[in-house]
Protein backbone atom coordinates (compact mmCIF):
# COMPACT_ATOMS: atom_id res chain seq x y z
CA UNK A 1 0.00 0.00 0.00
CA UNK A 2 1.64 3.27 -1.43
CA UNK A 3 0.51 6.54 -1.26
CA UNK A 4 0.81 10.00 0.83
CA UNK A 5 -0.60 9.15 3.66
CA UNK A 6 1.23 8.80 6.91
CA UNK A 7 -1.38 7.14 8.85
CA UNK A 8 -4.09 5.03 7.41
CA UNK A 9 -6.54 3.66 9.75
CA UNK A 10 -8.72 1.19 8.63
CA UNK A 11 -12.36 -0.33 9.72
CA UNK A 12 -10.20 -0.54 13.43
CA UNK A 13 -12.64 -1.58 16.05
CA UNK A 14 -10.59 -2.40 19.64
CA UNK A 15 -12.72 -4.86 22.57
CA UNK A 16 -11.71 -5.13 26.45
CA UNK A 17 -13.00 -7.97 27.05
CA UNK A 18 -16.68 -7.56 26.09
CA UNK A 19 -16.43 -4.01 25.88
CA UNK A 20 -15.99 -2.14 22.55
CA UNK A 21 -14.12 0.87 22.92
CA UNK A 22 -13.38 1.58 19.54
CA UNK A 23 -15.93 1.01 16.10
CA UNK A 24 -15.20 0.73 13.13
CA UNK A 25 -12.79 3.78 12.90
CA UNK A 26 -11.66 4.70 9.28
CA UNK A 27 -9.14 7.80 9.39
CA UNK A 28 -6.40 8.95 7.07
CA UNK A 29 -3.95 11.72 7.50
CA UNK A 30 -1.46 12.88 4.41
CA UNK A 31 2.13 13.98 5.34
CA UNK A 32 3.02 16.74 7.09
CA UNK A 33 -0.68 17.71 8.85
CA UNK A 34 -1.53 18.27 12.51
CA UNK A 35 -4.55 16.23 12.82
CA UNK A 36 -6.69 16.90 16.26
CA UNK A 37 -8.59 14.03 18.17
CA UNK A 38 -11.61 15.74 20.02
CA UNK A 39 -13.86 14.18 22.38
CA UNK A 40 -14.95 13.70 26.11
CA UNK A 41 -13.23 11.53 29.00
CA UNK A 42 -13.28 8.16 28.26
CA UNK A 43 -14.62 8.48 24.24
CA UNK A 44 -11.67 6.12 23.04
CA UNK A 45 -8.84 8.78 21.91
CA UNK A 46 -5.93 7.45 24.09
CA UNK A 47 -7.28 3.65 23.18
CA UNK A 48 -6.96 5.14 19.01
CA UNK A 49 -3.42 7.01 19.52
CA UNK A 50 -1.86 3.84 21.22
CA UNK A 51 -2.93 2.03 18.25
CA UNK A 52 -1.50 4.50 15.92
CA UNK A 53 1.56 4.61 17.89
CA UNK A 54 1.92 0.64 17.42
CA UNK A 55 1.61 0.09 21.59
CA UNK A 56 -1.25 -2.00 21.04
CA UNK A 57 -3.19 -3.95 18.07
CA UNK A 58 -6.59 -3.67 17.12
CA UNK A 59 -9.17 -6.40 17.53
CA UNK A 60 -9.96 -5.51 14.06
CA UNK A 61 -9.00 -3.78 11.07
CA UNK A 62 -5.34 -2.29 10.16
CA UNK A 63 -3.50 0.30 11.05
CA UNK A 64 -0.48 1.66 8.81
CA UNK A 65 2.18 3.84 9.64
CA UNK A 66 4.20 5.28 6.77
CA UNK A 67 2.73 2.39 4.75
CA UNK A 68 4.08 0.22 7.26
CA UNK A 69 1.24 -2.26 9.00
CA UNK A 70 1.67 -1.51 12.63
CA UNK A 71 2.05 -2.77 15.64
CA UNK A 72 6.08 -3.18 14.16
CA UNK A 73 8.54 -2.47 16.85
CA UNK A 74 11.11 -1.21 13.52
CA UNK A 75 8.90 1.81 13.30
CA UNK A 76 9.36 2.84 16.70
CA UNK A 77 12.74 5.15 15.70
CA UNK A 78 10.17 6.81 12.76
CA UNK A 79 7.93 7.53 15.68
CA UNK A 80 7.38 9.96 18.50
CA UNK A 81 4.95 9.08 21.31
CA UNK A 82 4.34 11.28 23.95
CA UNK A 83 1.81 9.68 26.52
CA UNK A 84 -0.44 11.18 28.75
CA UNK A 85 1.20 9.64 31.81
CA UNK A 86 5.11 10.58 32.02
CA UNK A 87 7.05 7.60 31.15
CA UNK A 88 10.25 9.48 32.88
CA UNK A 89 12.71 8.09 35.47
CA UNK A 90 12.15 10.02 38.13
CA UNK A 91 15.71 9.04 40.22
CA UNK A 92 17.61 10.48 36.96
CA UNK A 93 18.18 13.86 36.16
CA UNK A 94 16.64 15.57 33.16
CA UNK A 95 19.99 14.75 31.04
CA UNK A 96 20.14 11.16 32.36
CA UNK A 97 16.60 10.53 31.11
CA UNK A 98 17.51 11.99 27.53
CA UNK A 99 20.82 10.24 27.23
CA UNK A 100 19.12 7.34 28.01
CA UNK A 101 16.03 7.40 25.29
CA UNK A 102 18.69 9.24 22.56
CA UNK A 103 20.22 5.71 22.80
CA UNK A 104 17.42 4.06 22.42
CA UNK A 105 17.11 5.75 19.39
CA UNK A 106 20.08 5.37 18.25
CA UNK A 107 21.33 8.92 18.66
CA UNK A 108 25.49 8.67 19.89
CA UNK A 109 27.90 10.97 20.76
CA UNK A 110 27.69 15.31 20.12
CA UNK A 111 24.77 14.50 17.76
CA UNK A 112 22.95 12.87 20.97
CA UNK A 113 24.22 15.93 23.08
CA UNK A 114 23.14 18.92 20.38
CA UNK A 115 20.02 17.41 20.01
CA UNK A 116 19.35 17.08 24.05
CA UNK A 117 20.16 20.73 24.32
CA UNK A 118 18.05 21.80 21.22
CA UNK A 119 14.52 19.76 22.55
CA UNK A 120 15.37 20.98 26.00
CA UNK A 121 15.62 24.51 24.79
CA UNK A 122 12.44 23.76 22.91
CA UNK A 123 10.07 23.14 25.99
CA UNK A 124 12.69 26.22 27.89
CA UNK A 125 13.80 23.63 30.60
CA UNK A 126 17.93 24.30 29.58
CA UNK A 127 18.51 25.73 33.05
CA UNK A 128 16.97 22.69 34.47
CA UNK A 129 19.04 19.53 32.76
CA UNK A 130 21.35 18.38 35.79
CA UNK A 131 17.77 18.71 37.85
CA UNK A 132 16.96 15.25 39.17
CA UNK A 133 12.98 14.86 37.50
CA UNK A 134 11.55 13.64 41.07
CA UNK A 135 12.18 17.39 41.79
CA UNK A 136 10.42 18.87 38.74
CA UNK A 137 6.72 20.03 38.73
CA UNK A 138 4.06 18.28 36.94
CA UNK A 139 4.17 20.81 33.79
CA UNK A 140 7.84 20.23 33.65
CA UNK A 141 7.48 16.65 33.06
CA UNK A 142 5.14 17.30 30.60
CA UNK A 143 7.46 19.19 28.54
CA UNK A 144 10.53 16.44 29.16
CA UNK A 145 8.34 13.98 27.75
CA UNK A 146 7.49 16.16 25.01
CA UNK A 147 11.48 16.45 24.16
CA UNK A 148 11.86 13.03 24.75
CA UNK A 149 9.24 12.33 21.98
CA UNK A 150 11.18 14.96 19.60
CA UNK A 151 14.78 13.67 20.63
CA UNK A 152 14.97 11.65 17.34
CA UNK A 153 13.49 14.00 14.74
CA UNK A 154 10.36 11.65 13.99
CA UNK A 155 8.59 11.62 10.76
CA UNK A 156 5.21 10.83 12.72
CA UNK A 157 4.61 12.62 16.33
CA UNK A 158 1.87 11.42 18.44
CA UNK A 159 0.90 13.89 21.08
CA UNK A 160 -1.42 12.98 24.14
CA UNK A 161 -3.11 15.81 25.73
CA UNK A 162 0.58 17.15 25.48
CA UNK A 163 -0.04 20.55 27.20
CA UNK A 164 -1.92 19.43 30.06
CA UNK A 165 -0.44 21.28 33.29
CA UNK A 166 1.53 23.61 30.91
CA UNK A 167 0.98 27.51 31.23
CA UNK A 168 -0.09 29.57 28.14
CA UNK A 169 2.70 31.46 27.19
CA UNK A 170 5.14 28.10 26.82
CA UNK A 171 1.62 26.45 25.29
CA UNK A 172 1.60 28.98 22.88
CA UNK A 173 5.50 28.40 22.13
CA UNK A 174 5.07 24.80 21.76
CA UNK A 175 2.18 25.20 19.19
CA UNK A 176 4.21 27.55 17.18
CA UNK A 177 7.39 24.90 17.21
CA UNK A 178 4.31 21.75 16.10
CA UNK A 179 3.72 24.08 13.28
CA UNK A 180 7.18 24.87 12.09
CA UNK A 181 8.04 20.64 12.35
CA UNK A 182 4.77 20.32 10.53
CA UNK A 183 5.70 22.68 8.19
CA UNK A 184 8.82 20.85 7.25
CA UNK A 185 6.90 17.83 6.85
CA UNK A 186 6.29 15.90 10.29
CA UNK A 187 3.16 14.27 10.28
CA UNK A 188 1.12 15.16 14.26
CA UNK A 189 -1.47 13.78 16.16
CA UNK A 190 -2.52 15.41 19.15
CA UNK A 191 -5.54 14.60 21.44
CA UNK A 192 -6.83 17.56 22.85
CA UNK A 193 -9.63 19.30 25.34
CA UNK A 194 -8.66 22.62 24.35
CA UNK A 195 -10.61 24.20 22.07
CA UNK A 196 -8.00 27.09 21.24
CA UNK A 197 -5.51 24.49 20.32
CA UNK A 198 -8.03 22.62 18.17
CA UNK A 199 -8.37 25.50 15.73
CA UNK A 200 -4.74 25.28 15.24
CA UNK A 201 -5.22 21.89 14.00
CA UNK A 202 -5.43 21.47 9.81
CA UNK A 203 -8.13 18.67 10.13
CA UNK A 204 -9.91 17.50 13.11
CA UNK A 205 -11.82 14.06 14.11
CA UNK A 206 -14.16 14.35 16.83
CA UNK A 207 -14.78 11.09 18.58
CA UNK A 208 -17.85 10.14 20.89
CA UNK A 209 -18.20 6.91 22.64
CA UNK A 210 -15.91 5.28 20.18
CA UNK A 211 -17.41 6.39 16.96
CA UNK A 212 -15.65 9.18 14.91
CA UNK A 213 -18.55 11.33 14.56
CA UNK A 214 -16.78 14.03 12.14
CA UNK A 215 -14.16 14.64 10.34
CA UNK A 216 -12.77 18.24 8.78
CA UNK A 217 -11.42 21.24 9.34
CA UNK A 218 -12.23 23.23 11.73
CA UNK A 219 -13.55 25.80 9.32
CA UNK A 220 -15.45 23.16 7.67
CA UNK A 221 -16.68 21.39 11.23
CA UNK A 222 -17.61 25.12 11.84
CA UNK A 223 -19.80 25.73 8.87
CA UNK A 224 -21.62 22.20 8.88
CA UNK A 225 -23.18 23.04 12.20
CA UNK A 226 -23.88 26.40 11.92
CA UNK A 227 -21.11 27.02 14.91
CA UNK A 228 -19.51 29.89 15.07
CA UNK A 229 -16.31 28.22 17.32
CA UNK A 230 -15.13 25.07 17.52
CA UNK A 231 -16.27 24.45 21.04
CA UNK A 232 -20.23 24.48 19.65
CA UNK A 233 -19.11 22.55 16.79
CA UNK A 234 -17.89 19.83 19.48
CA UNK A 235 -20.90 20.08 21.66
CA UNK A 236 -23.11 19.54 18.56
CA UNK A 237 -21.03 16.29 17.62
CA UNK A 238 -21.91 15.27 21.48
CA UNK A 239 -19.17 16.85 23.41
CA UNK A 240 -21.34 17.03 26.61
CA UNK A 241 -23.79 14.34 27.52
N1 LIG B 1 -6.75 -1.63 29.13
C1 LIG B 1 -8.04 -1.36 29.25
N2 LIG B 1 -8.90 -2.27 29.76
C2 LIG B 1 -10.22 -2.02 29.88
N3 LIG B 1 -10.80 -0.85 29.51
C3 LIG B 1 -10.00 0.09 29.01
C4 LIG B 1 -8.59 -0.09 28.86
N4 LIG B 1 -8.06 1.04 28.32
C5 LIG B 1 -9.09 1.90 28.15
N5 LIG B 1 -10.25 1.34 28.57
C6 LIG B 1 -11.58 1.97 28.51
O1 LIG B 1 -11.76 2.47 27.21
C7 LIG B 1 -12.53 3.67 27.22
C8 LIG B 1 -11.79 4.72 26.44
O2 LIG B 1 -10.62 5.11 27.15
P1 LIG B 1 -9.56 6.13 26.57
O3 LIG B 1 -8.47 6.26 27.60
O4 LIG B 1 -9.17 5.72 25.22
O5 LIG B 1 -10.42 7.48 26.52
P2 LIG B 1 -9.97 8.98 26.27
O6 LIG B 1 -10.89 9.54 25.27
O7 LIG B 1 -8.51 9.02 25.97
O8 LIG B 1 -10.24 9.65 27.69
P3 LIG B 1 -9.47 10.89 28.42
O9 LIG B 1 -9.79 12.11 27.63
O10 LIG B 1 -10.11 10.89 29.78
O11 LIG B 1 -8.03 10.54 28.45
C9 LIG B 1 -12.76 4.01 28.68
O12 LIG B 1 -14.06 3.58 29.03
C10 LIG B 1 -11.71 3.19 29.40
O13 LIG B 1 -12.15 2.85 30.69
Amino acid sequence: MINTYSIQVQHVSKQFGDKTVLQDITLDVPKAQIFGLLGPSGSGKTTLVRLIAGIDAPSSGTVHVLNEKMPQLAMLSRIGYMAQSDALYAELTAQENLAFFAALFGLAGTKSKNRIQEVMELVDLSAHLKKQVSNYSGGMKRRLSLAVSLLHEPEVLILDEPTVGIDPVLRKSIWEELTKLSARGTTIIVTTHVMDEADKCHRLGMIRDGNLTAVGTPEELKLATSSSTIEEAFLYYGGAK
